[in-house]
């Protein structure tokens, strides 16, 4: 059976970066793993940010798994299935619900070699309560659907803070596995206790246990929309953080994620806004040049010309 491993969580929460550990994990355990990026922009960052010549990866853009991008999800896990890899990673896009995706395993051609394995949400700690509030069903189907919650982002929390964080993940899923150590320094076989640890998930074809999601429901609609810019400028570093520091006064619209490789006379830089926080740092990815930003009301034309 190839398992299939689901890695959740809202936009910016550390799905790339967990991804990016389970990826060495795996690799260095000589697994033959496949990735599937679903990012709901045009321009696919986290692929650039996880090319290595190990693995495959497939991509999935402009929407979500969950809703129009339903069949190609489909379509991608029996194109990659007679390839017979150990381990699918799964991430989805942050603004993805668990409605439909457990019609997967409804499909015999895919149920017969294929089962979930885990659906591990990552959590952000940094912005749990604000985010959770303004886009819970969001958070209540990523957080009620996993097998391990892991918490991100921890070295920046209080005690106090990851207690009220673990007890509210705990009101909405009591049976998960919880992590709220910092992973940075997770060893392999941690790393991979969370995706293999779990029984939740283990058993294929437990259909009886499946949420039927196929009635009722329909495709629900995403508020959201995305700009993808490409770029060929070379940025000096304060130019950028004089643009990623605007972005909270909304003159660009709602952003709520934005992220981006772009070149500077001296390397390439990774960026990454999420709520209002921007991050800027020294990026090894071969591939330059382009950004992602996912909000509502986008002022597309305004955000184009800050990178043109
Ligand atoms: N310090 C710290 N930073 C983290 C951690 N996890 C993620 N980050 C940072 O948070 C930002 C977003 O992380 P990503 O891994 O790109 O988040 P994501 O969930 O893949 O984002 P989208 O796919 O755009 O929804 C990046 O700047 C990461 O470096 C963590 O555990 N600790």
């Amino acid at each position: 059976m190839v398992r299939l491993d689901i890695v959740s969580g809202f936009l910016g929460a550390g799905k790339t970066t967990f991804i990016r550990k389970v990826m060495e994990a795996c690799i260095s355990r000589r697994e033959k793993i496949v990735l599937v990026e679903n990012e709901f922009g045009q321009v696919s960052i986290d692929s650039a940010l996880l090319e290595t010549e190990h693995v495959k990866i497939y991509e999935l853009l402009q929407g979500c798994v969950c809703c129009t991008l339903k069949g190609d999800f489909f379509q991608t896990i029996k194109n990659i299935l007679p390839q017979k890899p150990d381990r699918i990673i799964f991430e989805p896009s942050g603004i993805f619900i668990f409605n439909e995706i457990f019609d997967l395993l409804k499909d015999p051609e895919i149920s017969s070699q294929c089962c979930i394995n885990s659906v591990t949400t990552i959590v952000d700690g940094q912005h749990f309560f604000q985010q959770n509030k303004r886009f819970s069903p969001f958070f209540e189907s990523q957080i009620s659907h996993a097998s391990t919650l892991v918490l991100s982002k921890t070295p920046s929390l209080s005690t106090k803070e990851i207690k009220e964080i673990s007890d509210a993940l705990r009101q909405q899923n009591d049976t998960a596995s919880l992590v709220t150590k910092s992973w940075d320094d997770f060893l392999c076989h941690e790393i991979m206790l969370i995706l293999d640890g779990n029984i939740k998930y283990a058993l294929p074809n437990l259909l009886d246990e499946i949420p039927d999601c196929s009635t009722g429901h329909g495709h629900h609609k995403h508020e959201f929309e995305s700009v993808g810019v490409r770029t060929a400028k070379i940025f000096e570093i304060r130019e950028l953080e004089n643009i990623l520091g605007q972005f909270p006064q909304a003159q660009f619209g709602n952003i709520l994620r934005g992220k981006g490789i772009i070149k500077t006379p001296d390397h390439c830089v990774e960026f990454s806004y999420v709520n209002g926080q921007y991050h800027i740092s020294q990026s090894k990815s071969t591939i330059a040049g382009m950004a992602s930003f996912i909000g509502m009301g986008l002022k597309k034309e305004k955000l184009l010309a800050l990178f043109g």
